[in-house]
């Protein structure tokens, strides 16, 4: 088990004050603010759909052909990528599943909501709402069930504060065998242009270029620009925040807890044709994503023990 130094601090009930509105139908939750913040989250995939600023600003990038009607991986917002990331090694326990693992194509179950003053996310005196999602072996398909036959049980939580969203996931093998994973959010961010983005906070860090067959560079500046494709796993990041800048201005930070890698991902011209549901095919100038996981190596939980781990995401849009 890995310890964890920055919990989230515990959630409790807020006192006075609008509450948040919080509506949960057709397999889609969604939580808005009083001051007009809000997110969407469908059970399918856990995967957060939308979130937005007061000013309605959309921070997430989604596909218009992502399909939501529980068919395929929902190709934009925040996939939970879990138990494994990418394909799958093929001498490894993980070997049956696809491409990302099984969390973003399972049916989770909405646990319930929870108002915080207290939470990473929260503004002193504001109110945050938190939404609890949960995965375990009985949501899984049978095929999927087959190929990672382990106990095991996911809790999701999505906190929507003025400050940001907060996303954690907490693993626990409640078995007695042990076994390992990866874990990652997928975050989409949306971004006016692309040719106007860079990412910070990567500087003198060891990556594996997915573009350039894997190989292992070592990140120079502390910029990343978008000019081809972008695919690559950022290992053992010192800091604890990746920055995305539009024209030099602050767009969106990720902060990461427990977490020690980023992995930056823009398919580009050619890439976007090739992904069937990535709509419009010019998409990818407006998206970037920034993904926060562990997934360089792999995490082991043995019988009993549990993992937690999550990200702060913050808009200056
Ligand atoms: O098409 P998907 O399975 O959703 O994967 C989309 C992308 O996810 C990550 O960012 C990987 O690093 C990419 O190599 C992959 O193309």
């Amino acid at each position: 088990m890995v310890d964890r130094s920055n919990k989230p601090s515990a959630i409790s009930p807020a006192a006075g004050g609008p509450q948040p509105t919080v509506t949960a139908e057709g397999g889609k939750v969604t939580a808005r603010l009083s001051t007009g913040e809000s997110v969407e989250v469908i059970l399918y995939g856990a995967t957060v759909t939308s979130w937005k600023n007061a000013n309605g600003h959309e921070n997430l990038w989604v596909s218009s052909a992502a399909k939501l009607d529980g068919s395929k991986a929902i190709r934009g917002g925040i996939p939970v990528v879990f138990p494994v990331f990418g394909p799958p090694p093929k001498d490894h326990a993980t070997s049956a599943l696809p491409q990302h693992g099984f969390a973003r194509i399972s049916h989770w179950e909405y646990l319930g909501k929870s108002s915080s003053e207290s939470a990473p996310v929260s503004k002193s005196g504001d109110s945050a709402v938190r939404l609890d999602f949960g995965l375990t072996p009985g949501n899984v398909s049978a095929e999927m069930r087959k190929a990672w036959p382990y106990e095991f049980a996911l809790q999701y939580s999505v906190t929507l504060g003025r400050d940001g969203l907060q996303t954690v996931l907490e693993v626990r093998n409640p078995g007695t065998q042990k076994w390992d994973f990866q874990m990652l959010t997928h975050t989409y961010f949306h971004t006016p242009d692309i040719s106007k983005t860079a990412v910070r906070g990567l500087a003198g860090v060891r990556y594996a270029d997915k573009v350039l067959d894997m190989t292992e560079h070592y990140s120079q500046g502390n910029e990343l620009k978008f000019e081809g494709q972008v695919d690559r796993v950022y290992k053992s990041l010192q800091q604890n925040t990746t920055s995305i800048v539009v024209d030099d201005k602050p767009a969106y930070d990720v902060v990461r807890d427990n977490l020690t890698d980023t992995v930056v991902w823009n398919p580009w011209k050619e890439g976007a044709q090739a992904i069937g549901d990535f709509e419009p095919k010019d998409g990818y100038k407006n998206m970037v994503c920034v993904e926060a996981g562990c997934v360089s190596g792999w995490q082991s939980l043995e019988g009993n023990d549990g993992f937690e781990a999550g990200q702060v995401l913050k808009s200056y849009l």
